[in-house]
């Protein structure tokens, strides 16, 4: 991790959970309560909880996110959801360019970008999701293409506050494979110099997460590594005793 800066532990549900999901939420919040309070916690919800979640996240140190929204607040667009709706709604954060919209949905750089503006322009903060396909990998384009989705996905306006930065490989997401520690510190420090060439002292604060197949086992490794900050899980957020077996992890990592 990075001194100074206040980690954030991130689940992401994607497709899944119904109203019966808010008890998990209920879960993890009570197990978080009982940590020491050195690091945010996250939940991103499907879009049809985040009301719900936010009402029962209330008075815990649960904040609730949303998994995408438009590049407009308002229009004829059918089936979409706005930063201004999911912000209405209590979410203070939304994931853009996941690597499953961006394959889903055909989703570029460029329309990545102007979600996160206008997840900036409603309040939240956007989590811009970057990384490499596993045949990016084998062939060794790794870092061009971090480079690449850094410098396009990633706006203007951008500060530590209205950004996070999630470096999830393609290939380590639901596999059960993770990147060595010693490619994960190449990246998380390549990430920090290519924003701090951009933006200069004012992104030092920024928080890098990985995600890719974090799970307990694995966290402390992983979280314990140079300039990653946190991270976005997928499947273990899923069960309350898996997402607070990493929360576990935190504390003696953001403290030291
Ligand atoms: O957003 C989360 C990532 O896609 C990671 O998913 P995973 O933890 O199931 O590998």
């Amino acid at each position: 991790m990075t001194p100074a800066i206040r980690p954030l532990l991130a689940g992401n549900w994607k497709m899944n959970g119904t109203a019966s999901a808010l008890a998990t939420l209920e879960a993890i919040a009570a197990g978080i309560a009982h940590l020491p309070d050195v690091f945010d916690t996250l939940l991103c919800t499907p879009a049809t909880l985040v009301h719900r979640a936010a009402s029962a996240a209330k008075a815990t140190r649960i904040q609730i996110g949303g998994q995408d929204c438009h590049t407009g607040q308002v229009g004829a667009h059918t089936g979409d959801v706005s930063a201004d709706m999911l912000a209405d709604c209590g979410a203070r954060f939304v994931i853009v360019g996941h690597s499953e919209r961006r394959a889903d949905h055909a989703e570029t750089d460029d329309l990545v970008c102007r979600k996160a503006r206008a997840a900036i322009a409603s309040g939240l903060t956007a989590i811009v999701c970057i990384g490499e396909t596993g045949a990016e990998k084998a062939q060794g384009k790794t870092l061009a293409v971090v480079e690449r989705q850094l410098l396009k996905s990633v706006p203007d306006s951008a500060t530590p506050r209205n950004v996070v930065v999630a470096y999830e490989p393609v290939w380590a997401i639901g596999t059960g494979l993770t990147p060595t520690v010693k490619d994960v510190a190449e990246v998380h420090r390549f990430m920090r110099d290519q924003l701090s060439a951009r933006f200069g002292s004012e992104c030092a604060g920024m928080r890098l997460l990985y995600g890719g197949s974090v799970k307990g086992a694995n966290a402390h490794e992983l979280m314990g590594i140079d300039h990653v900050d946190g991270a976005l899980v997928g499947g273990a957020s899923l069960k309350a005793e898996d997402f607070l077996s990493i929360a576990r992890a935190f504390p003696a990592l953001a403290e030291a």
